[in-house]
């Protein structure tokens, strides 16, 4: 009998989340039956989803939302034989059982010298989520220009490196001076503090006087109001997600998009990564290949111990990360 530990929610977060929102609680796992896997998690993905997801998914008292990668301990189900890791739903708990359904074994032949954590970042669903909202979404084109803000995050920072392997001038905003010089290290043409520039207007003219052609908006409210004027004709944004916006208690009300759609003729489309499940395979495979050959590099902010997983989740959303944030079940 394996004894697990689950971070459960026990009540739904009301502005920013806090360590006082989570409880820690251990549960006895019963013996796995027939088709059943009893997987351990080795690593544990924080995504900003998880704030208003929660309130939308879960329970009072429910296990935290979330994926994790994880490894076989028990097979009673041939397609997941022990010492084999898969991607779980399984959410903030070290141990779990399961009978495959929300398992995914990760992309076969998986190299040894790549990170199995990355299956929770740059070659999975954050990858996925720059490499089909640029593509499907932007449609961005070699000589376009584009813009992405929350620039040094987990999708932000791939969304910009693929727009590079496209041949796209490529801008982004961050939330430090030390992103800022992670962005231009990473191929960045011009990047800034959006803390820190006097006036975001001005700043998004200096990086690029001729304005945007694709705007991957991350972060949501004020920043599109600033951005969606400089967009030259026929621009398209691709709205990812609206990070500013998650803690909210009180919805903002923000200028009104029309004039600079109509003027500009712009395309502007929300989308969830889920809309091209059915070609993961493709996405993730492209994404390992850029990994391999260097094109596309990859930074992981990671925080050890799953004792340490709610400061973990509540450092993400105040931007203590580069790159993709991380837990280490150990
Ligand atoms: N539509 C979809 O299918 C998906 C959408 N998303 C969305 O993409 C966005 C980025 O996600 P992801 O890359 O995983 O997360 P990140 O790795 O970018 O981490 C979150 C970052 O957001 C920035 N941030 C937090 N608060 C603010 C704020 N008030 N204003 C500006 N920036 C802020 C911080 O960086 P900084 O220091 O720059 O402030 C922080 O590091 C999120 O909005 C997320 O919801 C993600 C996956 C799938
Ligand atoms: C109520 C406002 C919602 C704003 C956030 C919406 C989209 C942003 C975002 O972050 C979306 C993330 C999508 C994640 C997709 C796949 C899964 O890995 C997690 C989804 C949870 C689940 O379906 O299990």
């Amino acid at each position: 009998m394996v004894l697990s530990r689950a971070w459960t929610l026990i009540k739904h977060f009301e502005g920013t989340p806090k360590l006082s929102d989570f409880k820690l609680k251990e549960v006895q796992l019963p013996k796995i039956k027939n088709g059943e896997v009893l997987v351990e998690a080795e690593y544990f993905s924080v995504d900003p989803y998880m704030r208003p997801y929660s309130k939308r998914m879960m329970n009072e008292g429910d296990i935290m939302i979330g994926t994790q990668v994880a490894r076989v301990l028990e097979s009673n189900n041939k397609a997941y034989p022990v010492g084999s890791y898969v991607l779980s739903n399984a959410g903030w708990t070290t141990h779990s059982i399961s009978q495959g359904k929300d398992l995914t074994p990760l992309i076969p032949n998986w190299p040894d010298h790549i990170p199995k954590s990355l299956a929770l970042g740059t070659i999975g669903m954050p990858g996925l989520t720059a490499y089909f909202g640029l593509k499907e979404i932007c449609i961005a084109k070699k000589g376009e220009i584009v813009l992405v803000n929350g620039a040094a995050g987990a999708v932000g920072s791939l969304v910009g490196q693929i727009a590079k392997i496209i041949g796209c001038k490529v801008v982004g905003s961050a939330g430090s001076d030390d992103k800022v010089q992670y962005l231009k290290d990473i191929g960045f043409d011009e990047a800034f503090n959006y803390k820190t520039v006097g006036s975001l207007e001005e700043a998004l003219k200096k990086a690029s006087p001729e304005g945007y052609d694709c705007f991957f908006e991350n972060v949501g409210g004020y920043f599109a109001d600033v951005a969606l004027p400089q967009m030259r004709k026929y621009g398209r944004i691709a709205v990812c997600g609206a990070i500013a916006l998650y803690n909210d208690t009180t919805p903002r009300k923000g200028e009104y998009v029309h004039f600079p759609l109509i003027f500009h003729e712009l395309r502007m489309e929300g989308f969830t990564v889920q809309r091209w499940q059915d070609r993961y395979d493709e996405g993730l495979e492209k994404l390992m290949q850029w990994v391999i050959e260097g094109k596309l590099k990859y930074h992981e902010h990671i925080t050890k111990g799953f004792d340490k997983m709610p400061a973990g989740f509540i450092g993400m959303l105040k931007g203590d990360n580069t790159g993709k944030a991380i837990i280490t079940a150990k």
